[in-house]
């Protein structure tokens, strides 16, 4: 299926009416706009699903064996605490889409466990950063293919331990193949006629197997960890919990490791394209560069026990310009088609959408509306740093010392990148986490330098990057061009203006 056609078609139905209804096979299916639509298809109810969708995933993507899809397939009791009307009797353990969401909800997006997860992947992507570069040196790099494999490398060390990727060598590699064979695999022809994507999708589930066997026969659960919210053998408190869930309500090994696989592909799939993107963007306007930097010193705390130097990630998370980056990222490079199913009649603008009815909403239309986000000189299309800041009346940027405020330039509703409701991004914590660490230790960390762009096969390019339109209507849409550097490790940061820390950094301030 041709993504990027398909868009560009229903952008053009959509210019006039909020709701369009078209058929694929005996489905009815209808596109939404506007944001009392999105808010209504995204909202927490049993009313509006997205468990059939998901159970197309489960079935090709995770690999579930017949009898695990038919336990999901079987439970309409929803996701919510509030089982659905009419399955007030399932028992608990039977309400699989609940357990699941619990431990979603509990142990991924809880600050306690995201935190602790930032953290591990803080100190791995340090110890790759120190490993690919010397300290005042110029080294060469093509910076996508480096956030590919570093950025995933320290996110699945700390999502599942470091042991997945000592006992797989080019585990990383495996998980970006089967990235590359994902929409296939969901949208392309039958397995008959192409058997090299399910082989690509069954050695990487293979591999993750491999670490969760060892985690199961070296995991002490009566040990002084039993309780710890992150160890070397699962990793995160997270990836235990689930491990522990899978097993005790009686899923297949082949189940387990498609699930485990499946987290893989979330955690990386999305947050290393925005990641990517913002640093194009930082390495094109030096003076961005050079501010984000500024503002980023902040960060940095120094542990007055040890002496440590470390960014203080909450800290982090309340810099102006940093999320003013991230979140205008976020809104011009996500591409997906969020889908739900209508589980009781529901009625959109005058339209009865009928119990099965499919509902689509593109982000894209919503992030790139020109009414809620275009401002003068700033074209909703284009990305601009300073969109989501906010100046006190009569202060203008560069009015001295002057400290803008983060605000979202549009309604909550206009942006979606997570998408909403009872099976909104579990990862939305930890992703922004993640990104906003990544950038803060490379822009602290090092001098850059644009050196051209490349094809991402490294050969010379006559163009700067563009979404890749591969991947356009399933997620955060990667470059289709990488960017050569140069960069000088200035070794540990933390040094803010005149060494207040006490540091004898050569950062330069
Ligand atoms: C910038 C980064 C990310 C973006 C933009 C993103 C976006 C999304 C979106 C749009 C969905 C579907 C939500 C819906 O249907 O309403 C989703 C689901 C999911 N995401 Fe993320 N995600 C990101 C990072 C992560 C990370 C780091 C993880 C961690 C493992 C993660 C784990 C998941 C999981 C497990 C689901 C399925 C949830 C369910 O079915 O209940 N995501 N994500």
């Amino acid at each position: 299926m041709n993504l990027e056609a398909f868009l560009a078609r229903a952008v053009k139905a959509l210019d006039h009416s909020n709701v369009v209804q078209f058929r694929l096979g005996p489905r009815r299916v209808y596109l939404l706009k506007g944001l009392q639509n999105i808010q209504l298809m995204l909202g927490q109810s049993n009313d509006i699903v997205s468990e059939p969708f998901m159970i197309m995933i489960f079935q090709n993507m995770w690999n579930f064996t017949p009898e695990d899809l038919a336990k999901f397939a079987g439970d309409k009791s929803g996701r919510l605490q509030q089982p659905a009307a009419g399955s007030e009797a399932v028992p608990d353990h039977q309400r699989y889409w609940h357990s699941m969401h619990h431990i979603y909800s509990e142990y991924m997006t809880k600050a306690r466990y995201s935190s602790r997860m930032a953290d591990k992947y803080a100190e791995f992507f340090s110890t790759q950063l120190t490993a690919h570069s010397t300290v005042d040196e110029w080294t060469s790099v093509s910076l996508f293919g480096f956030i590919k494999q570093n950025m995933a490398y320290s996110a699945v060390a700390a999502l599942l331990g470091p042991h997945i990727l000592e006992l797989n060598p080019g585990y990383v590699d495996k998980s970006w193949a089967f990235d590359d064979i994902v929409m296939y695999i969901l949208y392309g022809p039958p397995k008959w006629m192409n058997r090299r994507p399910w082989a690509v999708r069954d050695e990487f589930h293979a591999a993750t197997g491999r670490y969760l066997e060892a985690a199961w026969a070296n995991f002490d659960w009566d040990g002084p960890e039993a309780a710890s919210d992150w160890e070397e053998h699962f990793g995160s408190r997270f990836a235990r919990e689930l491990a522990r869930w899978v097993r005790d309500d009686g899923f297949s090994k082949q189940s387990a490791q498609g699930i485990m696989s499946l987290i893989v592909f979330a955690l990386n799939a999305n947050t290393i394209p925005i990641t990517t993107w913002a640093l194009y963007e930082l390495i094109k306007d030096p003076a961005l560069f050079q501010e984000v930097k500024t503002e980023v010193l902040q960060a940095y705390t120094v542990d007055a026990a040890t002496g440590e130097r470390r960014i203080d990630v909450q800290k982090l998370g309340t810099l102006p310009l940093l999320q003013s980056v991230y979140t205008e990222t976020l809104r011009i490079h996500m591409s997906l088609n969020l889908t739900r199913e209508v589980n009781n009649p529901v009625v959109v603008e005058g339209y009865k959408l009928r119990k099965g009815a499919v509902m689509q909403a593109i982000t894209q239309l919503a992030h790139l509306d020109e009414a809620t986000w275009g401002r003068e000189g700033h074209p909703a299309s284009e990305f601009w740093a300073g969109r989501h800041l906010k100046y006190a009346p009569g202060l203008e940027k560069g009015g001295g010392g002057v400290v803008p405020e983060f605000f979202m330039a549009g309604k909550a509703g206009s942006f979606v990148p997570f998408g909403g409701g009872p099976s909104i991004c579990p990862g939305r914590v930890f992703a922004r986490q993640e990104i906003l660490l990544t950038l803060a230790m490379i822009v602290t960390r090092f001098d850059v330098e644009f050196v051209a762009w490349t094809k991402l096969d490294g050969s010379p390019s006559d163009r700067p990057a563009h979404d890749d339109p591969k991947y356009i209507g399933s997620a955060a849409v990667p470059p289709d061009r990488d960017m050569k550097v140069r960069w000088k490790d200035f070794g540990d940061p933390g040094c803010v203006a005149g060494s207040e820390l006490g540091c004898e950094s050569r950062l330069r301030c």
